[in-house]
């Protein structure tokens, strides 16, 4: 599924209607009557609607909803919050279809008449305004938004919540917060920002007939279950321990044994054939401790933490996985470089890996395979030198110009993850929950990638799916077992198995 920009939808419904011959009323009245379907399932036929209607095709919206759920009985209240002037082109077709079924329209002449009748609703269906929303609110919609938002109704937006920006870099709104929003064709991309996503509540996409043919495809799409159930790795039944991948892990430190071995149990959990760990010696007890399937590399260690080159062949391995727990001593920094300058394998760069990339950047481009790297907002903007709220205000647009600029693939953590291939490509990974807002999460993530980058052709599709199975299983686990507060990184491991035997087929 394409996620858009407003000038996207704009274009898809512009095509939609001059090339493909499609009609702007009928797609209005598809828009409705799926908004109304929706909202059937989730209002009971004695709860009283409010549906507050804007000056645009939002508002025409608003009218085919008002329309369906009265042809079928239900009480509802229609409001026109704009002067008759205002309304115009197939939103006034859809008003007079709305009058001249003999339906009342309730007209805004005094915003305490309109409060008075929101504090008797059940529902408040809100299309007042949507992708063509530009600036800050004006009157009467910033006194309407306020005040359907301290009362006790079930609200429902049509396509996007009003107030709430359709594209990222807009941080400053007053936004109507939804318990729900229908969102009509595609999702907009500030379904995935954190500063707008909480407005949505839940959200579901409905199909009003624009053809996808006529969608100029846009670089963001979402990651969905059927890809990952086709994409996800088969285990060949004539396979050995070498056709699923030699890992190696570098990372851990004396203080920091806990992250490395995260890691290389997730790799083993998630396929991979053989994992390797190079970690100082002072913290392999420890981390093998944890997982005695896997093998360790010597690696020469100043203060507990790794020191100086590896004396390691790395064609001898499939991937490697390096940061975690690695601490951020100076005398780290080298096996970095080495790493990233003599490794002819896919790089994944984690953590403090990252953080001692920051100082050389350039040798990213010098590289002839892939690299990955999978900071979380903090190691990114440190990576950019911007703050996180600056990043956070445009993920998606900062997280290309520096996956194309270097070369890199980008794992862009957060409740959305947001993956940017070398060529710009971007899709949001976006299962998961608060469960996984604890230390550790990411040393899975990172061991989980690894495994399935040594399994996969496509990097891409490994590293969604890697998401994908990191998200789902902390779903899982919570909906079962254990709940978002005490879920521990290592129940994620273990927990893997059920997401594989669920997904995996
Ligand atoms: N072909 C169609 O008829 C379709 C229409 N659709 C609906 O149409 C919507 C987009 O329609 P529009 O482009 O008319 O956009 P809106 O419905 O968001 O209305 C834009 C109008 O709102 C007013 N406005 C803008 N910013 C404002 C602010 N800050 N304060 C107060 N008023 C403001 C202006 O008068 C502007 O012209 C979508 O969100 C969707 O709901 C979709 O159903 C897709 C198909
Ligand atoms: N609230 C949340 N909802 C969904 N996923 C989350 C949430 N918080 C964190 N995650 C996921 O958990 C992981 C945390 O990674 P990271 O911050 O690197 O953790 P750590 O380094 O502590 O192991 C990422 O994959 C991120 O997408
Ligand atoms: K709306």
């Amino acid at each position: 599924m394409y996620i858009v920009t407003a000038k996207e939808m704009y274009d898809w419904d512009r095509k939609s209607i001059e090339e493909a011959g499609m009609d702007g009323k009928l797609l209005m009245e598809n828009a409705g009557r799926a908004v109304a379907g929706q909202v059937e399932k989730q209002v009971r036929s004695d709860q009283y609607i409010i549906v507050l209607i804007g000056a645009g095709n939002n508002g025409g919206d608003g009218f085919v909803i008002a329309r369906t759920l009265l042809n079928k009985g239900y009480a509802v209240k229609a409001w026109q919050l704009v002067p008759d002037e205002k309304i115009k082109g197939d939103a006034l077709a859809h008003k007079q279809l709305y009058l001249g079924a003999g339906y009342e329209l309730d007209h805004l002449t005094e915003v305490n008449q309109l409060f008075r009748e929101l504090d008797q609703a059940d529902v408040v269906i809100d299309a007042m305004l949507g992708i063509g929303v530009e600036g800050k609110l004006k009157s009467p919609f910033d006194q309407v938004v306020a005040y359907v938002n301290q009362t006790q109704a079930y609200k429902i937006a049509v396509d996007i919540p009003t107030g709430v920006p359709a594209d990222e870099g807009v941080t400053e709104f007053d936004g109507l917060q939804a318990d729900y929003t229908c969102i009509i064709a595609a999702p907009k991309m500030s379904v995935f920002l954190q500063h707008t996503a909480p407005f949505y509540g839940e959200w579901e996409v409905v199909e009003i007939g624009l053809p996808p043919l006529k969608l100029n495809k846009p670089s963001q799409s979402l990651w969905e279950r059927y890809k990952a159930i086709a994409s996800l790795p088969k285990r060949n039944p004539f396979s050995h321990k070498g056709t699923h991948g030699k890992g190696l892990l570098i990372g851990g430190s004396y203080l920091m044994p806990g992250s490395i071995a995260l890691s290389a149990r997730a790799a083993l959990r998630s396929g991979a054939g053989l994992a390797t760990v190079a970690s100082p010696g002072s913290a392999w007890p420890s981390v093998s401790s944890h997982i005695p399937e896997a093998t360790a590399v010597d690696a020469k260690e100043v203060n507990g933490m790794l020191a100086g080159r590896l004396d390691v062949d790395f064609s001898n391995f499939d991937a490697i996985a390096l940061g975690m727990g690695m601490g951020r001593s100076n005398a780290s920094q080298e096996i970095v470089r080495q790493v990233m300058e003599e490794a002819d394998v896919p790089v994944l760069i984690d953590a403090d890996g990252l953080h001692h990339l920051k100082e050389f950047l350039e040798v990213l481009k010098n590289r002839n395979r892939p690299t990955i790297l999978t900071p979380h907002p903090g190691e990114m903007a440190g990576l950019l030198g911007i703050t996180v709220p600056e990043l956070l205000a445009r993920p998606f647009e900062r997280g290309r110009r520096f996956a194309c600029s270097h070369g890199v693939y980008l794992v862009l953590k957060g409740p959305a993850t947001i993956i940017t291939a070398p060529d710009g490509t971007q899709v949001v990974e976006s299962s998961g929950n608060a469960g996984l807002a604890k230390g550790g999460s990411g040393d899975v993530l990172s061991g989980i990638l690894l495994a399935l980058v040594m399994q996969s052709e496509s990097i891409s599709e490994a590293l969604c799916n890697g998401c994908f199975l990191h998200g789902k299983t902390a779903e899982l686990l919570t909906g079962e077992r254990y709940s978002q507060s005490d879920l521990l990184a290592t129940d994620l491991i273990e927990g893997l198995s059920q997401s594989f035997r669920t997904f995996s087929i």
